[in-house]
């Protein structure tokens, strides 16, 4: 079954088309990466799945619901992480988790807070401002709210970005664990190749707003005749031709 279905998804601002027309699915259970280089169109995709643009054309369904008409059922069992979405800068992190889980409704916050504090080993930073803290650790803050509701399905755009390598490794960890413990639904928007070879049953590869090549990482590898995802991504970007188009 899948649990986020696009069709025709497509974003224009003025002349530019950020996103063309795009379709695609996320199975249950699943984390699908979200590839492209810097424009492709992957943030502008995220943002309308969210209801936080509006399509210019093409349907979403996500958990069963046209997001057209009825978001705020299916938005109630999603979240999000963005390096573009700031936090509120003056409240401590524990203080934006409080606001978070009240938005959410989330039962037993305090306990829930606590869990993912000892989870993303957010203890030492729970009293401070979220505006004083450096990237990497906003970057686990903004995991840690996007958890908050143990959501069934996840929106990623770029979780790891900023993290040194142990943090990164840390938060892959964790999210393979709450993936196998919840059974939630990932689409991860990338640049770290590793990643997406490790976390994705699925790759789409975006270039121009549209959806150029797809498949499992190990049948892009196949196709390209390619020994990782980042020489792929490379071909890709270069228009280099994949095997069955040569
Ligand atoms: N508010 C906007 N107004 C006009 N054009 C926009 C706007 N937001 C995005 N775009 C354009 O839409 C295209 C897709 O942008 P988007 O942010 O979705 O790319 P991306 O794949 O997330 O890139 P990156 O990897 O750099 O984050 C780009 O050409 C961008 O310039």
């Amino acid at each position: 079954m899948d649990v986020i279905t696009a069709n025709g998804l497509t974003k224009r601002y003025g002349e530019t088309l950020a996103v063309d027309g795009i379709d695609f699915s996320v199975p249950c259970g699943r984390t699908v990466g979200l590839l492209g280089g810097n424009g492709a169109g992957k943030t502008t995709t995220i943002a309308m799945l969210l209801g936080l643009l509006i399509p210019t054309a093409g349907s979403i369904r996500i958990l069963g619901h046209d997001m057209a008409r009825n978001r705020f059922a299916a938005l109630a069992r999603m979240n999000f992480s963005s390096p573009y979405v700031a936090l509120p800068q003056r409240l401590s992190v524990v203080e934006n988790l409080r606001v978070y889980a009240h938005l959410y409704d989330v039962p037993d916050a305090e306990r829930r807070i606590a869990e993912l504090a000892e989870e993303l080993d957010l203890g030492d930073l729970l009293q401070r401002p979220a505006g004083q803290l450096s990237a990497g650790q906003k970057t686990r803050v903004a995991l840690a709210k996007s958890l908050i509701n143990r959501p069934e399905v996840l929106l990623l755009d770029e979780p790891t970005a900023s993290l040194d390598p142990d943090t990164g490794e840390r938060v892959r960890s964790w999210l393979e664990r709450y993936q196998a413990a919840s059974g939630c639904s990932i689409l991860l928007a990338s640049h770290n190749m590793a990643e997406v070879e490790r976390l994705c049953s699925h790759v789409l590869m975006m270039k121009q707003g549209r959806i150029v090549d797809r498949g499992s990482p190990t049948e892009l590898l196949t196709r390209y005749r390619r020994d990782d995802l980042e020489e792929v991504f490379l071909d890709i970007a270069r228009n280099r031709a994949r095997e069955d188009a040569a």
